[in-house]
């Protein structure tokens, strides 16, 4: 198979999607790689090691793109890498399909196999490729939003750990699966008070269990977020029901009840986000301040730290590439129900429910699709 590694275009994306140790073994495999020029520079994976790997240096996306059987990548594609599009592509890469319609509508159009990371399923049901990430952006969480709580960047000015007499910041993390667990262990490791709340019951045991009682578990509804919220000095949101539009589990209302300078980072973002008052940001322009409250919203934080990140991430999905290469996406999908999961578009189809239902359109499971 012909496999292309374009160079990411979202802003201040620096991950890339196969690594010069991934290249090698598709080589090895048989396989051909063509990589864009510069596509690993920013992970610290430059040209010459991709090309040592065995890969081909291509000039342009275009050819990437236009060469490729399967395109490799880590971001959803945006509004001008929509034009590559065409029938018959395996793309293959985060696509957060649930709030970009229009991105629905373009791999609908052109015909477009478009396999989501944040979909695919492992045999014990949970989501591999999107675990790395949410470590990543879990424990990253707490860094920037202790950054960000700073008085200089337009927080009120509070040290999470606190300082002998003065006690600690208050973090309230929602959603307690990867993102949630990762913020929790850094907020506990600053010496913050942490209160987590889930709506899994069962999750909070085992948070309870894992750090040993000194993480505060709350079930979730309105009235224990709503005290939670207008307690705490961060709120981070973490939470996720798969290939959904997040649902709002923090209100405006409740976000004009906060403390004045308190700080809330939505990891959740890249479904749609969580807290009602959040919108996506950038890295050039991250943050911004709604009823006093300053709102980090940033839906590729991983891309800040690329080396860790993209290392984490290519762990994680490069068996599924060799896989693909090795099979081809038809084939892969009619036997590896995990990797079926991760299909939300085939030939024309939308193919994920939650995604059809966020956006109002008919879907078509794949499994109906690939005999
Ligand atoms: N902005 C970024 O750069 C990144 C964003 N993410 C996103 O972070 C989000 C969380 O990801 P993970 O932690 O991996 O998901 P996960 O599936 O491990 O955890 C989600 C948690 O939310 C809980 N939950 C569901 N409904 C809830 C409710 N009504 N109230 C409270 N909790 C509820 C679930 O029980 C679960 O424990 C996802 O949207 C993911 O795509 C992940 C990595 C990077
Ligand atoms: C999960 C995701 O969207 C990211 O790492 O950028």
């Amino acid at each position: 198979m012909i496999i292309g590694v374009p160079k990411e275009v979202k802003d201040h994306e620096s991950r890339v999607g196969v690594t010069p140790a991934g290249v090698k073994a598709l080589v090895e495999a048989g396989h051909k790689v063509l990589v864009e020029h510069n596509a690993g520079a920013l992970s610290a994976m430059p040209d010459d090691e991709y090309q040592a790997s065995g890969a081909e240096i291509v000039g342009s996306a275009y050819d990437v793109w236009r060469l490729a059987e399967m395109v490799v990548k880590v971001k959803e594609p945006i509004t001008s890498e929509y034009k590559h599009f065409r029938e018959g592509l395996v793309l293959f890469t985060y696509l957060h399909l649930a709030p970009v319609p229009d991105l629905t509508e373009a791999l609908l159009n052109k015909k477009v196999t478009g396999i989501a990371y944040e979909t695919v399923r492992d045999r014990a049901g949970s989501l591999p490729l999107l675990t790395p990430m949410s470590e990543v952006a879990g424990r990253m969480s707490v860094q920037v939003g202790a950054a960000y709580l700073e008085k200089e960047h337009g927080g009120r000015g509070v040290l999470l750990g606190g300082v002998p007499g003065v006690p600690p910041g208050n973090v309230c993390v929602i959603g307690g699966g990867i993102v949630g667990t990762n913020a929790a262990k850094i907020a506990l490791g600053m010496g913050a008070k942490v209160t987590l709340i889930d709506l899994n019951l069962n999750r909070l045991r085992e948070i309870d269990d894992i750090f040993n009682g000194r993480v505060f578990t709350v079930a979730s509804n309105s009235y224990n977020v709503e005290r939670a919220v207008s307690e705490a000095d961060l709120v981070i949101g973490g939470v996720l029901i798969p290939g959904a539009a997040a649902p709002k589990i923090v209100t405006k209302a409740m976000v004009s009840k906060m403390k004045k300078g308190a700080v809330v980072v939505d990891v959740a973002i890249d479904q749609g986000g969580c807290i009602e008052t959040a919108h996506p940001t950038t890295h050039s322009n991250p943050s911004f301040e709604v009823d006093g409250v300053v709102h980090y919203c940033v839906t590729n934080m991983p891309a800040a730290v690329p080396n860790t990140s993209t290392l984490a991430l290519t762990n994680a999905t490069f068996p599924y590439v060799l896989k693909l290469a090795r099979m081809g996406a038809k084939t892969a999908i009619g036997e590896d129900k995990g990797i079926a999961e991760g299909v939300n578009t085939y030939n024309g189809t939308l193919t994920y429910e939650a995604v059809a239902t966020a956006q109002r359109r008919e879907w078509q499971p794949v499994s109906t699709l690939v005999q």
